[in-house]
């Protein structure tokens, strides 16, 4: 199997000025003048092993690096430390044989040209490409038809909507076969119909080029439908790395229970989890119901407590990718303790 992407320990900081409160004109002023600065790591030591064709999905909440992490696999941004190796090249170093083996899409900026009809875009990336002109015509066509964007080509890109503007980036960082394709939230805004446009196409590429890819989605159906690995990043580390199929079996020995609570008696019991007879894994809170995680070992003995509180309203359910992931998340941002704050002069 061909190593993609290799990243050992890298991180990426800056160095920003410290924040101190000022109350005083004199202190305002000495702050202003101040060289006292602190190191603040956007990513701090993330590994990442990536064959050809796999397809991995990084996640995080807002703010946990995941921009920052695809910058730096793509050599938008160089890393601070550690050792990176993209399609055995340092993608920082920008080589014009390294940026046409990849393509990159950020979902909510577009490389298309705006005043102009699509196909002009695509004539340009051709020949900053040097794509020949048969290959092109064929590749076109063959996207064109995979994407439904036929009827746009003549169309100026400001007038497109943003499902097709979102498809025809995907289809430009497409047209040069890369063997990697980096996208930020390809499906972000995207309506139904072209997320899965969206998803069919990436599965369709992995399965007939082997191509590789690097995915960012709030979306967790993208991940499940698209991506083998999930990357978790939390403040910019990685916290959890898994295969998709491997974390949805480890929830298979799990049920949630939807009790309604309205008196808030179980949440007050779950708030001090002194519990004998079964552990809890998680809850969630959500109003007057409260969504529970217990082993099905303990599914029974929680189920007559439930009882006996006279709490008889509750349902058992599998959980969804979607609760799988919130888990994870929880678990983790609970979990996660990083003092990243050096002083610096
Ligand atoms: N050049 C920069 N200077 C200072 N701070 C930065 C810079 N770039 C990113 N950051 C900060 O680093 C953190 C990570 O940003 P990043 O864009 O990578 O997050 P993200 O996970 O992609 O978030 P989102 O899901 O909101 O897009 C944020 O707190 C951001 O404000």
């Amino acid at each position: 199997m061909n190593l993609v992407i290799k990243l050992e320990n890298i991180s990426k900081f800056i160095y920003e000025k410290k924040h101190t409160e000022c109350k005083s004109i004199f202190s305002k002023l000495n702050y202003l003048f101040s060289r006292e600065n602190s190191v603040k790591y956007l990513i701090k030591n993330c590994n990442i092993e990536l064959y050809r064709g796999e397809s991995l999905a990084i996640i995080g909440l807002n703010g946990a690096g995941k921009s920052t992490l695809i910058k730096v696999i793509s050599g938008i941004m160089e890393p601070s430390e550690g050792n990176i190796k993209v399609l055995n090249y340092l993608p920082f170093k920008r080589n014009p044989n390294y940026l046409k083996k990849i393509g990159v899409v950020f979902g909510h900026k577009s490389s298309l040209i705006w005043d102009i009809p699509l196909k002009y875009s695509f004539e340009l990336h051709k020949s900053i490409y040097g794509i020949n002109s048969n290959d092109f015509k064929k590749r076109l066509h063959y996207l064109l038809e995979l994407l439904s964007l036929d009827e746009c080509l003549d169309k100026k890109v400001k007038y497109l909507s943003l499902g097709e503007r979102v498809k025809s980036d995907l289809l430009m960082n497409m047209i040069h076969s890369p063997e990697l394709i980096i996208l930020d939230e390809p499906t972000v805004g995207v309506d139904m119909e072209s997320k899965i446009m969206i998803r069919n196409f990436i599965n369709y590429e992995r399965e007939k080029s082997k191509t590789t890819f690097v995915i960012t989605s709030h979306d967790p159906s993208d991940i499940e439908n698209c991506c083998d690995r999930i990357n978790i990043l939390s403040k910019g580390e990685i916290v959890f790395s898994e295969l998709t199929n491997k974390l949805k079996e480890s929830y298979n020995e799990m049920t949630k229970f939807s009790v309604i609570d309205n008196n808030d008696k179980l949440l007050n019991l779950l708030n001090k989890n002194e519990f004998n007879n079964f552990k809890i894994e998680n809850f969630v809170n959500l109003g007057s119901k409260i969504n529970i995680i217990v082993n099905k070992n303990f599914e029974s003995n929680f189920a007559n407590f439930l009882l006996q509180l006279s709490l008889n309203d509750f349902e058992l359910k599998s959980m969804s990718f979607e609760e799988i992931l919130a888990d994870k998340f929880k678990i983790y941002k609970n979990n996660l303790i990083i003092d990243d704050e050096e002083d610096y002069e």
